[in-house]
């Protein structure tokens, strides 16, 4: 396996809200190598942005992070550094980290844009505080940027204002801008969902191609399975705060194995078979306001034990790269298999985002 970038470990973070705190994450760990692409999928409220925002140590005044590191291990030029970006201060990761080493698509193109301001200005800042580039240097690279994003005729377009381009290449812009100072990690946080889906082929295709180049490694939110069948090396599920599942793309698709990860599966829009009747997962998630006793999803899971509503599973192996926290997988436990409704959805999913066949492994399965 290649080498790890980001490490983190054990994170737990709170919310101070008039009700009491919000458990928002409690006891993540997540990995990321080099050159590859993690997808951190879930429902809404799950605790994705929350965890990519503490990468970027851009969360709210009310947060209190309780426990965990986030080791970033970059090269910066001398020596090989490992550095727990928890323990940087704010003026720190904003000199050093954030834009320069760490960038973040957001999910609106306009949270990244100054209205006011040209958009090769935009792409050249960032070069001439961080890299200390002269003026032409800058320029230079923004118009060889603007080549990579596919936005033809560059020279005219470094004098555009952003309300002068569409959603899309608004989006591309921010992608320059983001890669202008050779990030190594590059944190996309549903990029593609405001825009239309042609668009947003386009988006991730083009974060495909620049990664396969630049050899970034990406993070990558969505709660579009789709996306993530085309985009991701590596899946992290997560529910109420932790990852749930993870493992390789083929592993998630192909042999998902925590009841939580066959319903975030089931509920994937299947394209082409209207009559279908989209799946949805029984209940909501639990308030993270209260302390969670047992598995969190026991209460929404038909397949829940005793167990599962008193003690919290832990991760057990299936394989090096894949791991589940679900108490279907000890070896007491009668077997449960996904359905074959499911099984069948997945493989048309699969099919459409182009990965079937891509890797020898889906043959084992
Ligand atoms: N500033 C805040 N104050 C209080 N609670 C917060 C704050 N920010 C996030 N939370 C809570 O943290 C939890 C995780 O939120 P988060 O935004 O990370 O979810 P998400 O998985 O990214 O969801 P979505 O897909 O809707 O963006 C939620 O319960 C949310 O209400």
């Amino acid at each position: 396996m290649s080498e790890t970038v980001l490490s983190i470990r054990n994170l737990s973070i709170s919310f101070q809200t008039s009700n009491g705190m919000v458990n928002a994450i409690r006891g993540l760990d997540l990995d990321l190598h080099k050159g590859k692409t993690v997808a951190i999928v879930g429902e809404s409220g799950s605790g994705k942005s929350v965890t990519v925002k503490a990468i970027m140590r851009i969360l709210s005044g009310n947060q209190k992070i309780n426990s965990g590191s986030i080791t970033f291990n970059f090269d910066s030029g001398d020596e090989k550094i490992s550095q727990d970006l928890l323990k940087l201060s704010k003026k720190e990761m904003r000199s050093r980290i954030n834009g320069r080493r760490i960038a973040m698509v957001f999910q609106d193109p306009m949270t990244s844009l100054n209205p006011t301001m040209t958009i090769g200005k935009q792409i050249m800042e960032g070069m001439i505080i961080h890299l200390n580039k002269t003026r032409a240097e800058a320029h230079e690279r923004a118009l060889e940027l603007l080549r990579l994003v596919g936005i033809s005729d560059p020279e005219n377009r470094m004098k555009s204002y952003p309300h002068q381009l569409s959603g899309g290449m608004r989006q591309r812009v921010v992608i320059a801008i983001m890669l202008a100072c050779d990030p190594e990690v590059l944190i996309c946080d549903e990029p593609t969902t405001a825009l239309d889906v042609t668009i947003q082929a386009k988006i991730l295709e083009l974060i495909k191609e620049i990664q396969a180049r630049t050899h970034i490694s990406v993070i990558y939110i969505t709660h579009d399975l789709g996306v993530v069948a085309k985009v991701a090396d590596y899946v992290a599920v997560m529910y109420a705060g932790k990852i749930v599942e993870r493992g390789t793309v083929n592993e998630i698709f192909y042999d998902p194995k925590h009841p939580y990860t066959w319903g975030l599966l089931s509920s994937m829009p299947d394209i082409g078979s209207e009559n279908e009747k989209l799946y949805t997962i029984p209940g909501s998630p639990p308030n993270l306001l209260h302390k969670i006793e047992g598995d969190a999803f026991a209460p929404r899971n038909v397949h829940a034990l005793k167990i599962d509503f008193k003690q919290e599973p832990p991760m057990f192996k299936i394989t090096d790269t894949h791991y589940a926290a679900t108490w279907l997988l000890h070896e007491n436990a009668s077997k449960v298999e996904m359905s074959e409704t499911l099984r069948r959805r997945i493989d048309k999913v699969v099919k459409e985002a182009g990965r079937d066949g891509e890797n020898t492994d889906l043959a084992s399965y």
